[in-house]
């Protein structure tokens, strides 16, 4: 069957090592004090936290598998390790109603598709203060990009995205050859720290600059950061919200995220004066902060801000999606040989090399890489309270879903949704009418991986673009199969977040020179 990418993926992505870690490290501070587990338990029932837990779950009209599984702690632990077979479960029994699943942060509530058009731009839901939510942003820094990075995402550098397909190609070229040796024979071999290596640099480069995407410490920055605040997180979550300004203090990760914090303000401030004192000489394709560096309403702790949302929104996202492809390509090897010819042809047509319009005439490979992502999407807070079209009234502090991952396989809307079909798309849009349909960047009813409506992936473009240079070149390079007998990798499933297993391997050998 297939197997759906990452999660929208915004925080927590780790899984289970990382909530492995983080219980280490709370059961090793001093904190399980008498007196704090006492001040614990009043708190509890004077806050708004049992609120968050009672009222949500009196608006889902049913909560799943509540017959079958008595206990409301087991069935959060369902939740935890199997949230896919759950969100089947409760699609497949409650499709048109508003249903619920418990989990560790209280009740969340599963929307019917059909309320997705009216809620899709609703002003009281917030998908900002939803990621600000999961990312705890008063204690770690991560949250979403403001309203107003993203309308200067879109309109000064999404337009730009085309110009950057040469310079991107030869980064992609130079990495390849230093991150995946050349086989000669079939070798096994973890690709995850080569694709997230190579994310990292593209991305470093088009949203911080060429200075930037070529300084290590940078380059680990980011990733290290949002690795460190994702245990800080889970870490926090053990303790409610009153207890958590003063908790905070306790938790070792703390140091770690303040001085790793302060870096990137060193090396920001710094990069910026650069870019200030060249601007106008860069001839290469300005980056993202490029944009925003003139705006005085921006100060340099926002920047820190924004490089970091960047980072947890695109990087990790991206890499993912990548080695979940490369993870299909491997357990479904007969399709290759199509694709290699596709990416062979185009390159050779265009001269032996890629450009915007080149990369858009990769049909097959665009198919794939569509087929490869079906992940949930469409998680927002509500800011304010609303009330639905069938009277529902919702309470202010909701967390609403669409369980995209159970749509994604339901049958009414897909034909044979269980099988991995890599040339599905490309098949679809054959059909008379089709033929700009169902593309990888495509946004629509049936089309969610993007999330939908006013807070639609805005990253997607520069995504499509550095997913086909690198598969590109990739499958121009290698032969990639799974090690003899093994199946399509597992994804690693935690809460709603799917991710490509870390551990897993995959074969390669050297394909003839192109
Ligand atoms: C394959 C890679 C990616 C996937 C699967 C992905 C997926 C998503 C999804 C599902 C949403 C939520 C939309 C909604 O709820 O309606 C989203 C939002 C967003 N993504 Fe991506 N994304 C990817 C790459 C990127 C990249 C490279 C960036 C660049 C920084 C980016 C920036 C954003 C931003 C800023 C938002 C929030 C938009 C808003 O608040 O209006 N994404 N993405």
């Amino acid at each position: 069957m297939p197997e759906p990418a990452s999660s929208s993926g915004l925080l927590v992505l780790l899984g289970r090592r990382i909530y492995g870690v983080a219980e280490k490290l709370v059961s090793e501070t001093q904190l399980t004090s008498v007196g704090l587990l006492c001040a614990l338990v009043m708190l509890l029932t004077t806050s708004g936290f049992l609120y968050s837990l009672v009222e949500p779950r009196r608006l889902a009209k049913h909560i799943v598998l509540e017959k079958e599984i008595p206990s409301a702690r087991e069935r959060r632990e369902y939740f935890f390790s199997q949230p896919r077979d759950l969100l089947i479960k409760g699609y497949q029994r409650f499709r048109e109603e508003m249903w619920g699943i418990e989990s560790s942060a209280g009740v969340r509530l599963q929307l019917p598709i059909r309320f997705l058009d009216e809620l899709k731009s609703h002003s009281a839901l917030s998908f900002e203060k939803f990621i600000s939510s999961v990312g705890m942003l008063d204690y770690t820094g991560v949250g979403a990009l403001s309203d107003d990075a993203v309308h200067k995402f879109k309109s000064k550098f999404n337009p730009t995205v085309g110009a950057y397909v040469t310079e991107l190609h030869d980064i992609v070229k130079v990495q390849m050859d230093k991150l995946f040796h050349k086989h000669e024979d079939w070798t096994e071999v973890n690709i995850n720290d080569g694709i997230m290596e190579i994310v990292s640099i593209l991305s470093a480069r088009v949203f911080t600059g060429t200075e930037a995407s070529q300084n290590v410490e940078w380059l680990e920055l980011g990733p290290g950061y949002v690795t460190n605040v994702l245990v800080y997180i889970e870490a926090l979550k053990r303790w409610p919200k009153v207890l958590r300004p003063l908790v905070m203090f306790f938790l070792p990760q703390r140091q770690l995220i303040l001085r790793q914090w302060q870096q990137a303000k060193e090396f920001l401030a710094s990069t910026i004066a650069k870019h200030k004192l060249q601007q106008q000489q860069i001839n290469d394709s300005p980056s993202l902060m490029d944009y925003f560096i003139n705006d005085d309403r921006i100060n340099l702790e926002d920047m820190v801000r924004l490089q970091m949302a960047i980072v947890v929104a695109g990087i990790h996202t991206t890499s993912a999606s990548l080695t979940q492809l490369l993870y299909d390509l491997a357990a479904y090897p007969e399709g290759i040989p199509e694709l290699r010819e596709e990416i062979k042809h185009v390159y050779e047509e265009n001269g032996r090399a890629f450009n915007k319009k080149a990369l858009s005439e990769l049909k097959k490979l665009d198919s794939w890489m569509k087929e490869s992502q079906r992940f949930p999407t469409f998680q927002h807070l509500a800011v304010d309270s609303l009330t639905l079209s069938n009277g529902l009234y919702i309470p202010r502090g909701t967390k609403m879903e669409l369980p995209t991952t159970a749509i994604q396989v339901d049958d009414r809307l897909y034909e044979k949704p269980q099988v991995f079909d890599g040339l599905r798309f490309y098949e679809g849009r054959h059909k008379e009418g089709s033929e700009n349909k169902h593309l990888y960047i495509s946004t629509g009813k049936l089309d969610l991986a993007w999330g939908y409506g006013r807070h639609v992936c805005p990253g997607r473009f520069i995504a499509d673009v550095e997913i086909k240079l690198v598969m590109a070149e990739f499958l121009l390079r290698f032969y990639i199969r799974n090690p003899a007998g093994q199946p399509r990798h597992p994804d690693l499933e935690f809460e709603s977040n799917l991710l490509p297993d870390p551990t897993k391997t995959v074969t390669l050998k050297l394909a003839k020179q192109h």
